[in-house]
């Protein structure tokens, strides 16, 4: 049974949070999903959803066994209870592979670590960056003074 990690905030699910986890499914025979911890986004702004939405969503994918809220403080803690055999990172998360695959054999957790494919755009108006999907809202239904096209949009 080859036991498989992904991770990531997964604030407003879009396709291509599909596309990275049925990647990362498709790799082992059961997927764990670790979803980020407010406090842990760190280098994009911070998510609008809480982390127990975000999990709840993201356990609600077929492609997904179980999902885990993420440790507030330590990143491996998840991974020293689920023993993974894969990591599978995002097409572009920030993480190196190299510097996890040393902190997992400083560890002794014998893991793979992998990077998921990218999924593109298949149409103009599909995003896939919930970065995105925030600005398209902000643009579609700022307030006046946030200088938004107001409405309903
Ligand atoms: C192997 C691994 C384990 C992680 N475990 C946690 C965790 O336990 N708690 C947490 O808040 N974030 C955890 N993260 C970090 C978040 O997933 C990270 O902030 C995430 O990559 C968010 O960035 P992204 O959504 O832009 O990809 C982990 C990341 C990796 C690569
Ligand atoms: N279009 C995509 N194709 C494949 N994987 C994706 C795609 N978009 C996001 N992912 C992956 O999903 C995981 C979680 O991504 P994250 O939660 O940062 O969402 P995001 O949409 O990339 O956020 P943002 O674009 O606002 O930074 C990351 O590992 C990321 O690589």
């Amino acid at each position: 049974m080859t036991r498989v990690v992904a991770q990531g905030t997964f604030d407003l699910l879009h396709p291509g949070h599909v596309h990275y986890l049925e990647d990362a499914a498709a790799r082992g025979d059961e997927l764990h999903a670790i979803v980020a911890r407010r406090a842990n986004v760190t280098h994009k702004p911070e998510p609008i959803l809480c982390a127990r939405q975000r999990r709840d969503m993201v356990a609600a994918l077929d492609a997904v066994d179980e999902a885990h809220l993420g440790d507030p403080e330590d990143v491996f803690v998840p991974i020293e209870r689920l023993d993974p055999d894969v990591i599978v990172l995002g097409y572009d998360q920030h993480h190196d592979e190299a510097g996890i695959a040393e902190a997992l054999a400083a560890r002794d957790i014998d893991c793979r670590v992998e990077r998921a494919s990218g999924r593109e755009p298949r149409y103009d108006e599909e995003l896939l960056s919930s970065g995105d999907i925030v600005e398209r809202v902000l643009r579609r239904r700022g307030g006046p003074g946030e200088g938004g096209e107001g409405g309903r949009g």
